[in-house]
């Protein structure tokens, strides 16, 4: 193993940033599944030899990746992605829990737009693990311009990560429909405390739908057009199809299949989610103008 050495594995957005964030201080090198001109850029067995690890591969693609790839030999892992996985509506930290034990991996979360991480703007990350420890060697890692916090409500920060994604994807919707800033300002509300009440059944803390990883990062996503999510809700709105939009976005937005995802959990537990049911429906090809009178009703 490569004691203290550090090493991304996913090259998109994401990852890029998160490689320029964590060169800051010391090397980190970068691996991806197809080879790209950057600086200590490294082959995926170089990559997995390194003590840490931090994974920015979509949320759809980390089981398979995980079987196909990963070999546990007592790395240390932050996870990058943001969503559920939609086949199962598994979360994220149940399908590591097969490869790395609980005390070995964290998840980050918080409002992050790499395209600003990149350019060493200021911003605030929750490293969530139930390891102290392992915050406090990955937070070393971290250059100045981002401040880390630590957390131990993984399944919090899991859920409001993805969820945000689907509520941003309405919020595009609703700016696409141009129904205003009061409209906008009430769906995001509500989104907020529907995330919540999704996460509480699965044991998350309200504190952490109200702080950076619920709050912070919903805020963000739902109210910028930086945002692909909020993209494919604009996209939406103006009438073209879904396939049009990511073929467009060439980029992940974990909303879409998150989407799914929540769908298949509040059927399956009986959670009330009535704007994630529309984004959904919407996705299915739905009006989104009967959307909306839709969620208004009821
Ligand atoms: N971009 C951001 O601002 C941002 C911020 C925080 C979190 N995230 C999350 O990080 C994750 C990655 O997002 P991104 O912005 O880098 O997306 P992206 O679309 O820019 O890149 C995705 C990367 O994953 C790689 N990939 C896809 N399938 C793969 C597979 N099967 N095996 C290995 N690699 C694979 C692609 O080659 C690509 O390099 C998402 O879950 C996203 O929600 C993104
Ligand atoms: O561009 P999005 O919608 O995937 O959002 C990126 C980040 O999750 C923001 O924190």
């Amino acid at each position: 193993m490569r004691k203290g050495q550090i090493a991304v594995i996913g090259a998109g957005k994401w990852g890029q940033a998160l490689h320029f964030a964590l060169s800051s201080k010391q090397e980190c090198f970068i691996s991806s599944r197809t080879k790209r001109d950057i600086k200590n850029f490294v082959d995926l067995d170089f990559a997995l030899s390194c003590e840490y690890l931090v994974i920015a591969i979509p949320a759809q693609e980390i089981r398979t990746w995980l079987k196909e790839n990963f070999v546990f030999k007592n790395q240390k892992i932050l996870v990058a992605s943001k969503g559920i996985e939609a086949s199962s509506g598994e979360f994220l930290n149940n399908i590591y829990a097969d490869f790395v034990p609980d005390e070995n991996i964290g998840f980050i979360s918080g409002p992050s737009f790499a395209a600003e991480v990149i350019k060493a703007l200021p911003c605030a990350l929750v490293l969530n693990s139930k390891s102290k420890e392992l915050y406090d060697e990955f937070s070393k890692f971290f250059p100045d311009f981002i401040k880390t916090y630590y957390s131990k409500d993984i399944i919090g920060a899991e859920i409001a990560g993805a969820y945000k994604n689907v509520l941003a994807i309405a919020s595009g919707i609703c700016e696409g429909l141009n129904l205003g800033k009061n409209a906008q300002a009430s769906l995001i509300a509500r989104g907020l405390v529907e995330m919540q009440r999704f996460g509480k059944h699965f044991g998350a803390k309200k504190a952490t739908f109200l702080g950076l990883s619920g709050a912070g990062d919903l805020f963000l996503t739902a109210n910028s057009t930086m945002s692909r999510n909020y993209r494919v809700g604009l996209g939406l709105a103006q009438g073209k199809s879904l396939e049009l939009i990511l073929e467009e976005l060439k980029e992940v937005a974990e909303g879409v299949k998150t989407a799914t995802a929540i769908e298949k959990l509040s059927n399956k537990y009986t959670i009330y989610t009535p704007i994630a049911k529309e984004v959904k429906l919407i996705l299915d090809g739905k009006n989104p103008k009967d959307s909306l009178k839709d969620l208004i009703k009821n």
